[in-house]
């Protein structure tokens, strides 16, 4: 595993010295019980002649209380701090890989990983682990014990112990594809729950919710299924454990008795064996009851360290010798990407230069490769061919952060998080004052509803700013940012979702952010193409024009023809 390694080998050898110290005090205690036992009932000892030694035993019994309660308050923190730790290189390694991995993924399997998943390590790592190593060293201190004082059980003991292993084994390797398969039909689960929730209005729209309730019973029932036939295998190894070791306690009995007739062993000797024989094979009794939690904790482990070994799609590891001066000249190389699996590429060959002070329209019909470009940009994908350079520096040298605190974006639909107005306009510069934010919102055309506001800066928002219209959330991300006033300046089509007085309102707060920037705004809308500069028009993935509006709109080009199959569909542009 690549994760917290350290973490959980200083549990493990915490936990394994704990459980030894508390075998050799079982050893002990059943030394002394069966000492007090065979004064008692053979040598009719009285009370104070086997007072000391029942001290001992009470003192024994309580330090292996004691020994035994400091071993479970290790396990449980040692296993807490491992999925804590565990949790937030989950997280950074997720906001590392980015959105382009993510919104690959499905969001509900990545949920389930990152909670159930993590939750499931605890009993993997408090107990299941540590007693891989005590299944063999307990059994060990015992027989070291037994060997001097009866060999012939010793050897008993020896021959009958690899059997519960060896069947485990057998059971077990069975069980652990089934582990694996519920696991993942739990991931569907979860993600079949979180895409219905998000798609609510749709299923409810179009009438599906008789056909969604039968798809959730039928992933339940399958998920129900893949439940019962793991506790099945559960069970049976749980019975055929069990029955294994009571026949070879009941076996090392008889031996004994038999020995005992013969007076070929002393009663205390004997006595003592039998105390201990028990002892001898509960660590293997127990390795089988934690087996269960254990493969289930191994199996999300498996897919845990996946999700942490998936390689970044642009490393971080690159140390600028220098930063780039503003304002920002991007020049594109004859840059090419395609995803993974797909068969074709999504931009191709794309060589484009975007100047300071100016704004260019990216534009293309669905699946050309604007958002692919804009990754790109962004660096949430890394280029396969050609090349992004900064005022002639590569783009590659810069380290990753770094090169986003150039970067300004505006999204099609803005992700507010739960949390006051100010807290989401102040996650562009999170040290910014509180003079600064409402500049911002000021200058963002914001300000004013955020004052009539209940709370005004201080109102809370839901997620995704739910309780905000289209045009007031547009808003909140141009304040953003206008406090980030970064050099490059990304929108997606900001206007799309707005009504035409919103959209007024928020071209003319753009205007003013704008000005000595170098901007690039993915549009379709007509309205936000005539204003910029240059119009860079992408087609299969490939650039196919470029130039200012006007000379693309008189020439015949793909952008002229793009226009008015538009005019066609919305009479309002
Ligand atoms: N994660 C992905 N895996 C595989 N193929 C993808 C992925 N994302 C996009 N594509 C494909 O790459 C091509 C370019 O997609 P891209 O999202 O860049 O287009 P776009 O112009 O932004 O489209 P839209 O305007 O609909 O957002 C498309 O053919 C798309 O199907």
């Amino acid at each position: 595993m690549p994760f917290s390694v350290r973490q959980i080998h200083t549990t493990l050898w915490l936990v394994i010295g704990c459980s030894l110290v508390a075998t050799a005090l079982t050893i002990a205690q059943m030394f002394s019980l069966s000492k007090i036992v065979g004064r008692v009932f053979l040598a009719h000892g009285t009370l104070p002649q086997v007072m000391p030694l029942l001290f001992w035993l009470l003192a024994i019994v309580v330090v292996r209380a004691l020994v035994i309660w400091g071993r479970e308050v290790l396990a449980r923190r040692g296993a807490v701090r491992v999925k804590v730790d565990l949790r937030q290189r989950l997280f950074a390694h997720l906001l590392r890989l980015g959105p382009a991995f993510c919104q690959g993924e499905r969001t509900g399997e990545l949920v389930a990983t990152a909670s159930e998943g993590i939750e499931r390590l605890d009993p993997y790592i408090s107990r299941y682990l540590p007693q891989i190593y005590l299944s063999v060293l307990a059994p060990l201190l015992i027989l070291l014990f037994i060997f001097p004082l009866d060999w012939s059980s010793a050897v008993l003991l020896l021959i009958t112990a690899p059997i519960i292993p060896l069947l485990m084994f057998l059971i077990g390797s069975y069980a652990e594809q089934h582990m694996q398969r519920q696991w993942l039909a739990l991931s569907r689960m979860s993600a079949h729950f979180l895409d219905v929730i998000q798609g609510l209005t749709t299923i409810k729209l179009f009438g599906r919710e008789m056909a969604e309730r039968e798809r959730i019973a039928r992933i339940s029932e399958g998920f129900r299924t893949k439940t019962m036939q793991v506790l099945r295998i559960a069970f049976l190894s749980g019975g055929v454990l069990e029955f294994m070791t009571t026949a070879a306690i009941g076996l090392v009995a008889v031996t004994l008795g038999i020995r005992l007739l013969n007076r070929g062993i002393s009663f205390e000797d004997a006595f003592l064996v039998l105390l201990l024989a028990p002892e001898f094979y509960r660590p293997l009794r127990d390795l089988g009851t934690h087996r269960h939690a254990g493969m289930e904790g191994k199996a999300s482990a498996q897919r845990i360290a996946e999700l942490l070994e998936t390689p970044l799609p642009v490393q971080s590891s690159a140390t600028a010798e220098q930063r780039p001066e503003q304002p920002l000249t991007l020049t594109l190389t004859d840059l090419s990407y395609t995803y993974p699996d797909a068969t074709a590429s999504a931009l191709q060959d794309v060589t484009l230069m975007l100047r300071p002070g100016t704004c260019t329209a990216l534009v293309g019909r669905s699946g050309a490769g604007k958002s692919t470009l804009v990754n790109l940009l962004l660096r949430f994908l890394g280029a396969q061919g050609g090349s992004i350079s900064v005022n002639g520096l590569p783009l590659a040298a810069l380290p990753v952060e770094q090169w986003r605190e150039y970067i300004a974006l505006v999204p099609q639909r803005p992700y507010l998080f739960a949390g006051s107005v100010a807290a989401n306009i102040r996650l562009a510069r999170p040290n910014a004052s509180f003079e600064e934010i409402e500049r911002a919102a000021e200058q963002a055309g914001a300000l004013e509803f955020i004052q009539r506001l209940p709370r005004g800066f201080e109102t809370e928002i839901g997620e995704q700013g739910g309780r905000l219209s289209a045009g007031q959330l547009q808003r909140l991300a141009l304040a953003r940012a206008f406090l980030k006033d970064a050099p490059l300046l990304i929108l997606d089509e900001p206007t799309s979702h707005l009504d035409p007085e919103s959209e007024a309102l928020f071209r003319r707060s753009l205007e003013r952010l704008l000005p000595g920037r170098t901007a690039l705004i993915i549009a379709h809308r007509y309205n936000t193409i005539a204003n910029a500069d240059q119009v860079a028009v992408l087609d299969a993935g490939r650039l196919v024009e470029c130039g200012s509006p006007a000379s693309l709109l008189a020439s015949n080009s793909t952008f002229a023809r793009l226009i008015e199959s538009q005019r066609e569909e919305l009479p309002i542009l």
